[in-house]
């Protein structure tokens, strides 16, 4: 119970209909990364922040290395607290390079998976091979991510490339694109060397895309500030890391100094 949620104040604080839509939502969603818990950890996280997290990625190809009672135990809990748990990219691409992508769909399928994501970063798609894969997810149930940019040092996606790529995956039934950020969150896509954030870049894919449907890799503190401010309490941040969840949800709220006068403070003049 959240103590806050008893008094006066706090009932109107954690309204969700005056802040923060409550799940499930469509906007302001965090996807988090998820490299190896166990499940203990796995349960504390969805008990502290359950209520703030959309979708937990098992990063990488770690599914495939998680024994089976412990994925299928991780499954039940995402379910139980209104999380989506899915697959990496990168499980994707290594499937792909191997031509097993109905085999991965099909296990993917049994386990108990219901989104996935469809990503060229490491491995060459063509436009065609891209949106073959999406519609069969798709015809295999899935709902899906798909994920723009490569993971190469230095790439940035060229606009327009990356807009008609967009297009095409939504066109092909994806429900969300990912703009590539790694979980470094440097030296790729809108990110510079120094983890500082293009945003210009980001100001003209949001020109040339749905936006909400977008999400932002932005795994450090600093990156989710910046397009928390750039683009409203409602963006969509993924590669989040798991400590990070409550910080991210204090930031959207308008609970930190960063965007206090921001998303927090309705009367910002006069005294209190
Ligand atoms: O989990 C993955 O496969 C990778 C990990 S990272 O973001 O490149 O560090 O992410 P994905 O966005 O799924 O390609």
């Amino acid at each position: 119970m959240d103590p806050f949620a008893e008094t006066t104040w706090g009932s109107r604080l954690m309204d969700p209909s005056l802040s923060r839509k409550a799940k499930p939502r469509t906007a302001g969603l965090t996807m988090i990364i998820d490299k190896g818990l166990g499940l203990s950890a796995f349960r504390d996280l969805l008990e502290l922040a359950g209520d703030y997290i959309d979708y937990i990625k098992l990063g990488f190809g770690t599914a495939s290395i998680t024994p089976l009672p412990v994925l299928r135990e991780k499954l039940r809990l995402a379910k139980q607290y209104g999380v989506y748990l899915y697959p990496g990219g990168t499980f994707f691409e290594v499937a792909c390079a191997q031509r097993e992508i109905t085999g991965y769909f099909q296990t993917l399928s049994e386990i108990g998976f219901d989104w996935v994501e469809i990503s060229d970063g490491s491995l060459e798609l063509s436009a065609t091979e891209r949106s073959h894969a999406i519609e069969m997810a798709r015809s295999f149930s899935f709902q899906v991510i798909t994920e723009i940019g490569k993971k190469e040092k230095g790439s940035v996606t060229p606009i327009d490339l990356l807009a008609e790529t967009f297009r095409q995956d939504r066109a092909c039934g994806a429900s969300f694109v990912i703009i590539e950020g790694r979980e470094s969150g440097r030296s790729i896509g809108i990110f510079n060397a120094s983890g500082e954030i293009d945003t210009n870049y980001v100001h003209d894919i949001c020109s040339r895309v749905e936006p909400e449907r977008i999400w932002w890799e932005c795994p450090q503190s600093g990156q989710q500030v910046t397009i928390l401010q750039l683009l409203g309490a409602e963006a969509n941040l993924g590669n989040i890391p798991v400590t990070e969840v409550l910080s991210v949800e204090s930031l959207r709220r308008g609970l930190r100094s960063d965007t206090f006068f921001t998303f927090g403070s309705t009367t910002q003049e006069g005294p209190v």
